[in-house]
Parts: structure tokens; C-alpha cells; sequence
């Protein structure tokens, strides 16, 4: 049976990232910038003053006589004439800096009499200056292709007068479940009937991820139905079912995906949980067949959906591990590669982690709360509190 680093490996090679679009960028927080971005003015966008106090000629600083206080710039209303030796104007933090004016003397080193401005102690010529250009100059690449647009990327690009850019698009995806024994939330479950928290895990989950959901409900295990969702699937960027891809007899999801083109790409990984995993393109979109069991379809996504999603949204790198020690025991690895959900936090020396019980497939509770997998590679051994292992964190796009 395929590993798990040899189905991921599949999954990198067969998704690309989504064209790029132009967008406000306002609205692209979150999101991959596609091309670099230069700006459009030097910055600052002219000579200007870092203090409030008056601006004045370095020639004046030797004189003895005080200075005549001609007028003022204040931020957004700039003084327009050109300062003789003999003056000063008034000046505010972030005002330009007329003509001939070339050092700002902070207030609280000044006094004014009479419209003189006298001051005391030394003055540096061209101090609290902040020269145009010593930020960056017009035309200056700002920020690289790759860049995760934050809130910082939107400060700087605003300030540089940029209101779009090009971003990869958050990918749309279409999820639902396949089973005849589910129920949406709210209705009560008779003899045989479960709620379909799977769908609400993912919708959850991609919401958190920055994903458009397009959320198809749940599929009757009949084939029909079954393809009649696919086709409502083909908008998004990438499909998701949860259920119906193991070997029962209602099982339908990987039979009605070849019947409509499906090309596959795997089925079947040794991990645990998540063994029945299927993957592959459908009309040329990753299109993922994740097990019904809940903490299967929530492994699932992290290891191998979120990876396709982080490459369709134009991200780098898709690897993430971290070492963290045992707060306690945990027993040995089986035939396939484990994933145990997991709680990791610091703790002065490093990170230290701690595995819920209720690790079943079909449970969900040692998910709630989690934010890391723990990695158990196959055949590894017994392990004590205290022992090295290796953790997934949990992350978002
Ligand atoms: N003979 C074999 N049987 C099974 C094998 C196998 O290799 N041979 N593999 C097991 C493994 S491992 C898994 S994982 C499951 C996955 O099976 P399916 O993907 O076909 O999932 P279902 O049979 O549809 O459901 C499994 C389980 O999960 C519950 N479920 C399903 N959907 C939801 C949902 N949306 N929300 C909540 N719970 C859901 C469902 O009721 C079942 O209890 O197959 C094993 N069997
Ligand atoms: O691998 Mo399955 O996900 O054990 O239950």
C-alpha cells in the first residue's frame, strides 16, 4: 500500500496553483501575492519634519539675533514660499519642509517672544529631518511574488498608493457526504440515523482556511445521485466527499467518480486513520474521496487536502513539523503510519505534547481541541513521557 510521504508526494505533483486574478487590496488579506509590487511615489513623498517645533536654515544656527517666525507648515497644509536665513515657520511632525528650510528645532527647545524665536542648547544642522526617498523611491519592489498578504503588506502597499493586486484566488470548494444513514443538524436521528457532522467539520474547517465552501449537502448511496452532485461540483476548485470509498457494498463514491471521468490518482494509504483515501482529477480538478469515519476525514483533510488547498492558493511551502516531548506514554506504532490528535504547548524547555484517549476512527472528541497530529511511523516502539516526537501543528491557509 502506498505511504503516506509517497501519496503526498502524488498530491504535490498533480496540483498547481489556481490563475492568478487582480484585486482590491483590501480584500486580499490572507492571500498569495502573484506578481511583485513597486511603489509608486518615493517615500516619504518629500522632505518632511520628525518633531513638532519650527523649521529654520542651518545657516541661521550661529546667529546670535533670533529668527523671525514668518508663518507655518502644519501636516497637510504645507507653507508654500521659499524661508530666508532670517526666519523660522512653525512646523508640525510629519509637515514638509519648505525651501530653504534644511533642520527643525523641537519646541520644547525653543521659547518665542515678540514673533522672535530664540532657543538653547545645540542645535545639528539637518536634525529631525526625514529626507524623501529614505523609506523607498518610486518604482521600488516592495514585496515579492509568495508574499502572504497581511496586515502590514496592506499598511506598506497603501501607503505606496497601490489599491490592487495581483493574488491567487481563495480556492472555492464543493463538499458533501455520502450515506444513507445521515441527517442534517437539528432533525433527530431514528433507528440506524446519524447527524453528518462531517460536513460541518469541513465547512468549519475550510471557513477557517480563508476557502470559499460550496456546500452540496449529502449524497444518497446510489450512483445517480451520487453523479448528480459532481456535476453541481464542477464550479470549485477542488471536491471534497466524506464516506463511501471503502469496500462495502454501499460504497459507491469511487465507482460513480470513474464513471464520469475520474482520473485516479491513488486509493488506499498506510495511515491511521484514513486508510480508504481516494484521490485523483476530475475534469482536471483535485478531487478527494475522504473516509466516512470522523477523525479518518478530519486527518485526511489536514494531511492531504490541506496541502492540495495551500498549492491551488499559490503558498510555498506545504510542510510543517515540529519536535515536541511526551507528557506521557504511548503505545507502540502498528502497520501503518499513525496520526494521533494532539495538544502541544511550550513550556519553558521546548514544546510538550499531550494525545487525548479516544483516538478511534470513529470518534470525534480528540479532535476538539486539538492543534497538532502527532506522527507515529510504522513499526515504531513503546514511548515514555519525556521522548522526542514529531508533530504536525495544525495550521490555516
Ligand atoms: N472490510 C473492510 N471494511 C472497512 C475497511 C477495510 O479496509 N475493509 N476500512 C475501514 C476504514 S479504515 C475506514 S476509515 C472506513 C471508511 O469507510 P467509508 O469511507 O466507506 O465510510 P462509510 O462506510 O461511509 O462510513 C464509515 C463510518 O463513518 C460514519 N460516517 C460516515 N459519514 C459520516 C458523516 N458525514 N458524519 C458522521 N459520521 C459519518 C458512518 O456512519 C460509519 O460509521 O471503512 C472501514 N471499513
Ligand atoms: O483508517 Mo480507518 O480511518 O481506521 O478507520
Amino acid at each position: 500500500m502506498l505511504t503516506y510521504a509517497d501519496a503526498l508526494k502524488i498530491v504535490k505533483e498533480t496540483v498547481s496553483p489556481l490563475p492568478s486574478q487582480i484585486q482590491p487590496l483590501t480584500t486580499a488579506i490572507g492571500q498569495v501575492i502573484a506578481k511583485p509590487v513597486c511603489a509608486r511615489w518615493d517615500m516619504p513623498r518629500w522632505d518632511n519634519s520628525a518633531m513638532d517645533g519650527f523649521a529654520v536654515s542651518s545657516q541661521a544656527l550661529d546667529s546670535t539675533a533670533g529668527l523671525d517666525i514668518v508663518g507655518s507648515s502644519f501636516a497637510g497644509h504645507p507653507y508654500n514660499k521659499t524661508l530666508q536665513r532670517n526666519e523660522a515657520i512653525q512646523i508640525t511632525t510629519g509637515a514638509p519642509l519648505p525651501c530653504g528650510a534644511d533642520t527643525v528645532i523641537p519646541v520644547e527647545d525653543t521659547s518665542v517672544n515678540d514673533n522672535c524665536l530664540s532657543w538653547t542648547g545645540t542645535i545639528r544642522a539637518k536634525q529631525h529631518v526625514r529626507y524623501q526617498g529614505e523609506e523607498y523611491c518610486e518604482g521600488e519592489r516592495l514585496v515579492n511574488a509568495g508574499t502572504v498578504v497581511d496586515a502590514g503588506t496592506i499598511g506598506l502597499l497603501t501607503g505606496a498608493g497601490i489599491t490592487e493586486v495581483a493574488v491567487y484566488p481563495r480556492p472555492r470548494v464543493a463538499i458533501f457526504s455520502t450515506g444513507d444513514e445521515l441527517l442534517n443538524p437539528g432533525q433527530d436521528p431514528g433507528p440506524g440515523q446519524i447527524i453528518n457532522s462531517n460536513l460541518q467539520y469541513l465547512q468549519a474547517r475550510l471557513q477557517e482556511c480563508g476557502c470559499t465552501v460550496l456546500p452540496l449537502g449529502i449524497g444518497a448511496d446510489q450512483r445517480d445521485n451520487l453523479g448528480l452532485i459532481y456535476k453541481q461540483a464542477k464550479e470549485a476548485d477542488l471536491i471534497v466527499s466524506t464516506g463511501g470509498v471503502s469496500v462495502g457494498e454501499k460504497d459507491l463514491v469511487q465507482q460513480t467518480l470513474l464513471d464520469n471521468g475520474f482520473e485516479r490518482k491513488f486509493w488506499k494509504v498506510a495511515i491511521k486513520p484514513g486508510k480508504p483515501l481516494l484521490f485523483g482529477l476530475l475534469n482536471h480538478k483535485p478531487c478527494f474521496g475522504l473516509p466516512g469515519n470522523p477523525a479518518a476525514t478530519a486527518s485526511t483533510f489536514e494531511l492531504f487536502v490541506l496541502p492540495a488547498l495551500r498549492i491551488l492558493a499559490g503558498h510555498g511551502t506545504t510542510d510543517r513539523k515540529m519536535t515536541a516531548r511526551l507528557k506521557h506514554g504511548v503505545k507502540a506504532g502498528g502497520s501503518r503510519h499513525a496520526f494521533l490528535w494532539s495538544r502541544c504547548e511550550w513550556q519553558g524547555d521546548g514544546y510538550h505534547v499531550e494525545v487525548p484517549q479516544r483516538q478511534g476512527s470513529g470518534q470525534t472528541r480528540s479532535i476538539q481541541g486539538a492543534n497538532a497530529l502527532l506522527s507515529l511511523a510504522v513499526g515504531s516502539p513503546d514511548l515514555k513521557t519525556g521522548d522526542k516526537v514529531e508533530i504536525f501543528p495544525l495550521y490555516s491557509l
